[in-house]
């Protein structure tokens, strides 16, 4: 790493972290300036946690927030039903962009949550939270309103790990430390200050996320980031504390096929060739083994910004 490498992360960060909210909700609806804001929930099978998250955020309605849109990722439980039921409107992936086909994952619904949306901010929430904290949105559109330069605002926060042996209270963000963090450092230390780069709860603008192509499945957060910095420099991100963040937490074996994806994601983004091969994991039970093959999406979603235009001029 460069030591210009290092001085640019040290003055990012120290220009574009904030440890806590200067400003209250009242100051931030003043200075929407006729701004408007649009939460998004990614659900895809989350009925025991979206109506908590959806509430914990429609107080804002009406004032700093403008629409909770909860985008339905084929879910074949109550999430449509629930989130509804507690003030979101809510969409299919088909509803939100019905021109075209549908593909799975998460980075689908984000990308296709753009086209149902019309806020100049767009604040994604991940709908798997416990005890969401209200205070999320507000601290992530802040920097957005209050600093022209910025267009990604990412949140950081303490992130414990439930599991059946307890609470592990710093053991969350396992892809984050052991992936992400490593390959950033290697192949683009001048993001090394980003405090929780796989955060799922972030705010842009508008202008930048329908300009960028949407990356498939996990690797949408590690993809909007690079090309963020790739659009509009690294001096566009900041990021903002958000406290402690509980959400459920997928057994090790089920982030094996999230890092491989992002891992195609990040090489794809830098320029690395990946071989384009399976992840294989072997599931040991009884003395044997069964053999589980995951493949990485390696094609993006195109710019929301020309799906659009090209809806539009049909
Ligand atoms: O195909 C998918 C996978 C995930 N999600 C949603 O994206 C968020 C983050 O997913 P997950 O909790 O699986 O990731 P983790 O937080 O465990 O890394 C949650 O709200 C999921 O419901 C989604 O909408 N579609
Ligand atoms: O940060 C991480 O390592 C992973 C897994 O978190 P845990 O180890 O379950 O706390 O969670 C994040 O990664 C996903 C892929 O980018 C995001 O979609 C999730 O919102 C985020 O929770």
């Amino acid at each position: 790493m460069t030591i210009a490498g290092m001085q640019d992360s040290a003055t990012w960060l120290e220009t574009n972290t904030w440890d806590r909210l200067p400003w209250s909700v009242d100051e931030l609806i003043d200075r929407k300036d006729g701004r408007t804001v649009s939460v998004v929930l990614p659900a895809l099978d989350e009925e025991a946690t979206v109506a908590s998250v959806v509430a914990s955020i429609t107080p804002l309605l009406g004032g700093l927030v403008d629409e909770i849109v909860v985008v339905d990722s084929g879910s074949s439980d109550n999430t449509m039903a629930s989130a509804a039921a507690a003030g979101a409107r809510v969409e299919t992936r088909q509803s939100a962009l019905p021109d075209v086909p549908v593909l799975d994952g998460k980075g689908e619904v984000l990308w296709r949550s753009l086209a149902t949306t019309c806020g100049d901010l767009v604040v994604f929430v991940d709908s798997d939270l416990v005890s969401p904290d209200p205070g999320y949105v507000p601290r992530l559109v802040a920097p957005l309103l209050m600093v022209p330069e910025l267009h990604l605002v990412k949140g950081y926060y303490r992130r414990p790990l439930l599991s059946a042996a307890g609470v592990d209270p710093a053991g969350g963000g396992r892809v984050t430390e052991l992936v992400v963090r490593p390959l950033l450092a290697a192949l683009r230390p001048e993001l090394g200050a980003l405090i929780q780069p796989l955060a799922g709860e972030y705010a842009g603008t508008r202008e930048l996320l329908t300009s960028i192509p949407f990356a498939a499945g996990y690797g949408v957060e590690i993809g909007i980031i690079l090309d963020t910095v790739e659009q509009f420099g690294i001096d566009a991100i900041g990021q903002i504390d958000l406290g402690t963040r509980i959400h459920r937490n997928r057994p090790l074996h089920e982030l094996g096929p999230m890092a491989r994806q992002i891992v195609a994601t990040l090489l794809a983004r830098v320029g690395v060739e990946d071989s384009g091969s399976a992840l294989t994991q072997f599931v040991m039970a009884d003395g044997s083994h069964t053999i589980r093959r995951s493949y990485p999406v390696l094609d993006d979603r195109p710019p929301m910004r020309t799906v659009l235009a090209a809806v539009g001029s049909r």
